[in-house]
């Protein structure tokens, strides 16, 4: 189980602040970009890649957690041209942006803030086609039974695509144990916190730490 940390700086000046010893390990840092302005992307994404250069890092720009989508189709596929070839990974929401092509080093992510959807393994068959490096889902579960849902749905779909790196995780409250026993069930990686967290339910890096201590 790798485990994924997400920095979200908000200026030039949080990229400068960033401690790179809390993250050492980490196995991968994910950059979400969506917290900064677009023209300020490209000076950021050098210092990131100095600070964090031992590290492998996942370019992220994520719109589904918006109200609204706060950029053009095309301008999202203009940033995931621009950065893929310069990160080890790069997050592409190709159950919104249906018509971008996908770099090698995609991973074709869906968000679900709502539910765990019942066409979960419809989703996940759907991104994967797309032959993407990694399929990644994230779902809120309004019960404990979607939980176990998730969990079920993602075993079966990583016995049926045993090639296919996979990411799933149920948000909130109920779903941390899939932050936790996800890998047991399919799931490669697990997202964890230093400072602030990306998403409900994401334990600290520390914590997953001692949890992958323990499962190992
Ligand atoms: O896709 C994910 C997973 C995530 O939403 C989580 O639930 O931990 C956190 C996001 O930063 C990341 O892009």
């Amino acid at each position: 189980m790798k485990i994924v940390v997400p920095i979200m700086p908000t200026s030039m000046a949080e990229i400068a602040l960033l401690e790179t010893k809390k993250y050492q390990e980490a196995d991968i840092i994910e950059w979400r970009a969506d917290f900064l302005p677009l023209d300020v992307l490209s000076t950021a994404a050098q210092q990131i890649k100095q600070k964090f250069s031992s590290q492998d890092i996942i370019f992220t720009y994520r719109t589904e957690d918006k109200a609204e989508c706060n950029i053009t189709e095309m301008a999202y596929a203009n940033l995931i041209a621009t950065y893929a070839s310069a990160f080890t990974y790069i997050d592409v929401e190709v159950m919104r942006f249906k018509t971008i092509s996908l770099p090698d080093n995609a991973i074709a992510s869906y968000h679900d803030f709502n539910q765990i959807p019942l066409n979960l393994s419809d989703i996940l068959s759907t991104m994967s086609a797309r032959q993407p490096k990694v399929v990644k889902f994230a779902g809120m579960p309004k019960t404990k039974a979607d939980v176990l849902r998730l969990m079920s749905e993602t075993q079966a779909f990583s016995l049926q695509h045993p090639q296919q790196l996979l990411v799933t995780m149920a948000m909130g409250e109920i779903g941390k144990i899939t932050r936790l026993a996800g890998d047991s069930f399919g799931s490669s990686w697990t997202f964890a916190s230093v400072d602030a967290s990306s998403a409900p339910g994401q334990f600290s890096l520390s914590e997953m730490l001692q949890a992958k201590a323990l499962l190992n």
